[in-house]
């Protein structure tokens, strides 16, 4: 076999405080993220939300010191993985690529053409699809694929997801177990899975088969921890007004609490490595208030990272993909039952959810700007000579 590579795909975070700006921008900036009637208002709504969350978001990353883990742990995972393959018999480079910040998606591709890898494996760092994680990366790298002749002498494949890696599920089971035996009830414990949400039109207008795979994927690792401990699931980190994955793990924990249970072992599932959203949301937020409605015993599940167990099964994913047919980027839509990834081919008029609330928000927006246009004496209005 020829030169091998393996692209390690994840979101990315700032690195540091001023990075928090733009990397936001970045991210709403992306059709896969906010659907918008026209293209041309993509970039000024994104610099118009991430203006406005930039200030709130910098305090969050301040408390998790200043900036986002992503980066090392990814890369770390990255080096541990080369290791991991090399014992397996299996030489390889790794490349990262990020979606929204350094090292971006198309630095690693730079990297892997100028390295003229001949099999590359294409890996996202995310266990279950949705579109607008592993969905949003699949479809910037088909963008870079249709425009480079020289990708395309590249003989790749996709892994699309792999919730149902036995090591992953027998990694986390023995992370939950670990968490549970320091407890002294341990079969009472109720273990939590919170996911991270995604708007409810992503799966229910769209088809993204995120929910689906995350119940599954909560039912497997229960099924591989095989203990009596009562469990949940809940949707975290919820953006924006639009009705998100219910019920929410901030209404959960306080329903558990109502209940008058005192000992949680929260699990983190959509991720794998610390980021903001363990160490600030669930460490910080949930953890408070869980103590306000009385669950003193709060525990967090940490996130796989470079466990061992974890990296030996994204190394048998690898070997499994190389020996397999190959999966190519338009074969990933087909087989996630027809997702019909953001933005639709045609904006759809009427009554469908995500347009009457783009229509509102937009309408939002332009009396926005007027009321700033008559405080402030500048803009649009003006510059046309109507004000
Ligand atoms: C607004 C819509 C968003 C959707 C939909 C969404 C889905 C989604 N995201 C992750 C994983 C991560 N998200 C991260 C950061 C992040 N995500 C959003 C918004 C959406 N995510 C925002 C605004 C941010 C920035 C942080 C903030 O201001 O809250 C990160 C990076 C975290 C870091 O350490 O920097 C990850 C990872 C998943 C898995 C997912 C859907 C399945
Ligand atoms: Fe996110
Ligand atoms: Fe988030």
């Amino acid at each position: 076999m020829g030169r091998v590579g393996v692209l390690l795909l994840n979101l990315g975070g700032p690195d540091k405080l001023e990075d928090v700006g733009p990397f936001l921008y970045n991210l709403f900036s992306d059709p896969e993220i906010i659907r918008l009637p026209f293209s041309w208002l993509q970039k000024p709504l994104a610099w118009f939300i991430a203006s406005r969350r930039t200030q709130k978001s910098q305090e969050n990353y301040k408390q998790i010191g200043g900036g986002s883990p992503l980066r090392r742990v990814t890369e770390a995972q990255g080096d541990a993985l080369k290791e991991q393959l090399s014992s397996q018999g299996q030489e390889a480079n790794i490349y990262v690529g990020m979606r929204y910040w350094h090292p971006y998606t198309e630095e690693a591709i730079a990297k892997i053409t100028q390295d003229k890898v001949e099999h590359l494996v294409i890996l996202p760092l995310y266990p279950q699809f949705s579109i607008s994680t592993s969905g949003s990366s699949f479809r910037l790298l088909e963008r870079l694929w249709q425009e480079d002749p020289q990708l395309q002498q590249i003989d790749y494949t996709v892994i699309p997801s792999w919730y149902k890696q036995p090591g992953y599920l027998r990694a986390m089971a023995d992370l939950i177990a670990q968490e549970l035996d320091q407890l002294p009830n341990r079969d009472e414990v109720h273990i939590f899975f919170s996911a991270h949400g995604v708007p409810k039109s992503y799966v229910e207008e769209a088809g993204d088969p995120y929910q689906q795979e995350i119940e599954e994927c909560t039912r497997l690792i229960m099924q591989t921890l095989n203990r009596p401990n009562p469990h949940i699931l809940a949707y975290q980190s919820r953006v924006g007004p639009v009705e998100w994955l219910q019920p929410y793990t901030e209404d959960a924990i306080q329903e558990l609490g109502a209940k008058g249970v005192k000992d949680l072992v929260v699990v983190p599932i959509s991720f794998v490595s610390e980021h903001i959203e363990t160490l600030q949301e669930i460490d910080i937020e949930y953890r408070e208030l869980a103590e306000e409605v009385g669950i003193h015993n709060f525990r967090r599940v940490p996130a796989l990272n470079t466990h061992p167990v974890f990296v030996k099964a994204l190394a048998d994913l690898v070997i499994e993909a190389l020996k397999a047919p190959s999966f190519k980027l338009s074969q990933v839509a087909q087989m996630k039952k027809k997702v019909r990834i953001y933005p639709p081919e045609r904006w759809e008029w009427g009554m469908t959810t995500s347009a009457e609330v783009w229509n509102g928000r937009i309408a939002m927006l332009g009396f926005i700007a007027l009321i700033i246009e008559l405080i402030t004496g500048h803009g649009l209005l003006h510059m046309i000579g109507l004000l």
